[in-house]
């Protein structure tokens, strides 16, 4: 061949169209039959191991090969069913991935405008990378494009739901050029969750409280907080709520509760035999400032002497330690107490003894360990003082009536978030709006725990109850309540009040 025979040739394999050189060039070397053994690994490594079995056991092979896999999968399911549960849907989500979503993902994002063209009539489209399975639905994880937003997705909610089928898309920022679409099966929230048992927390930082609408746990982190506010109409699950996390709560050694229902009922009695201190006065306010006052002192008493006792001024810095528990004090129906209007001159005067102490808890008990939370059917500024509400960290809103009513609980966030507790149906009880750590407001349902079971477990721990005054507070308590002129109590009466 000559030079001049040889450039023709390389100048008429380069003029031929790219796909077709690849595909010669894969002809000739043989790379075509690699990639197709490779695309159909999994019917190729069957067909070998049955013709294996076949070769060398004969019928009693293949008998095996039909008989063992289902066996040895339900003894995994029976000794250890996390794992394996985690392996089947590993599996089921691959599969969704390839054969349910990936393969009609380009369409759908065509159809459903998420996609951006590029010259020459093609497009690029963001990229499915990941399937994994919520007891909600599907969760597909996807890379955006450059130019693109959460949001983009969001605006075609509908249309993606449609195109796949499913009743309800929900779109979520995953980070960074990252989108997770939750494709809804079934509303989690719709069913009561109820718990015949309660798990003990053994991490404060991680505290499960709550689930989400993708049915999975929320939890909280009680390290560095203060102050909790939740509201609700009447009836919609304020004190199941609180109840349920209790239950979890009081199950560890290093946490003790004091509890003053405004109510005046029986809707705490079941922690009596837990609580460090329980009032269920609705008159009497003397009695229930004499609870805040405990914790009050106790708190008084931390920051004055943990750092140089313990070698920490804050209490969260430390490890937790049964000898000095972190105190949950909760005040249900709070507005009882800081409402003060029908009330006579010393009744009065109480309530504002009560509610400045709850104010100061509410400031500076973080740091010395104690959480103070505050239920109330009114969430208005007359039975919620601003000085406290705005101070409290943690808010959840069950159902109310307005939008005032949701604003006063969660701030004026919610007048532009997606959910609002006005929203809430009368029979979804238990489903409050709460904020995610990332700021954003979300529906849950808070777990439901009937009374009977919640007194099984306080009396299962009652062991684990300690006086308040075991823990050093009365000294200062008392050097406290002189501090601002305010006579308090006695621990040893304040213990009297339980009930
Ligand atoms: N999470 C829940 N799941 C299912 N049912 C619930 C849940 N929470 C509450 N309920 C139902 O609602 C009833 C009222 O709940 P709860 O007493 O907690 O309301 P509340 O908001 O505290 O009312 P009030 O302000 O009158 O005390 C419960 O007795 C229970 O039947």
């Amino acid at each position: 061949m000559t030079v001049t025979n040889l450039l023709t040739l390389v100048k008429t394999v380069l003029a031929l169209p790219r796909k077709r050189v690849n595909g010669a060039v894969s002809l000739l070397t043989g790379w075509w039959l690699i990639r197709l053994l490779w695309r159909l690994r999994i019917l190729v490594t069957a067909t070998l191991v049955v013709l294996f079995a076949y070769s060398t056991l004969g019928w009693v092979g293949l008998v095996l090969l039909a008989v063992l896999p289902p066996v040895l999968s339900f003894a995994w399911r029976v000794l250890h069913p996390q794992s394996h549960t985690w392996f089947v849907n590993r599996l089921l989500a691959r599969h969704r991935l390839r054969h349910t979503y990936g393969s009609r993902w380009d369409a759908v994002m065509v159809a459903c405008n998420l996609h951006v063209p590029v010259p020459g009539g093609d497009h690029l489209t963001p990229t499915l990378r990941k399937v994994t399975l919520a007891p909600v639905g599907d969760v597909l994880h996807v890379r955006l494009l450059d130019g693109q937003a959460p949001a983009d997705f969001a605006r075609q909610a509908d249309e993606l739901a449609h195109a796949f089928g499913v009743p309800e898309v929900r779109v979520t920022s995953a980070g960074p050029g990252r989108v997770e679409l939750v494709l809804v099966l079934l509303d989690v929230l719709a069913e009561p969750v109820i718990l015949t048992d309660v798990p003990p927390v053994t991490d404060l930082r991680r505290v499960r409280f709550a689930i989400g609408e993708d049915g999975l746990w929320r939890t909280r982190n009680y390290a560095n907080i203060a102050a909790e506010v939740g509201g609700g109409v009447p009836g919609s699950g304020k004190t199941a709520g609180e109840t349920s996390l209790a239950c979890g709560l009081i199950q560890n050694p290093a946490v003790q509760y004091v509890v003053a229902d405004g109510k005046g009922g029986e809707d705490w009695s079941w922690i009596a035999p837990r609580a460090a201190a329980y009032c269920a006065e609705d008159e009497d306010l003397e009695a229930v400032l004499r609870v805040v006052e405990q914790v009050h002192g106790l708190m008084r008493h931390r920051l004055k002497t943990q750092k140089a006792t313990r070698g920490e001024a804050n209490f969260w810095n430390l490890p937790l330690d049964p000898n000095h528990p972190a105190v949950f004090l909760v005040v249900d129906e709070v507005q009882t107490f800081t409402d003060t209007k029908g009330m006579d001159n010393d009744t009065k005067q109480l309530a504002y003894q009560i509610t400045a102490r709850l104010s100061v808890l509410v400031k500076k008990g973080r740091s010395a360990g104690i959480i103070t939370r505050l239920l109330t059917q009114k969430p208005t500024a007359d039975a919620l003082p601003t000085a406290i509400r705005d101070n409290a960290s943690v808010r959840t809103a069950w159902r109310v009536m307005s939008k005032d009513a949701a604003e006063a609980i969660l701030g004026p966030v919610v007048r532009e978030a997606e959910v609002s507790p006005v929203d809430i149906p009368e029979a979804m009880r238990g489903v409050a709006v709460v904020a995610t750590d990332a700021g954003r407001l979300e529906r849950v349902r808070f777990p439901f725990v009937d009374e009977h079971t919640a007194e099984t477990i306080a009396t299962r721990t009652a062991d684990l109850r300690r006086e308040l005054t075991a823990f050093g507070a009365s000294a200062l308590d008392d050097q406290g309540a002189n501090d601002d002129g305010t006579a308090s109590e006695s621990e040893g009466e304040a213990a009297g009040v339980r009930a």
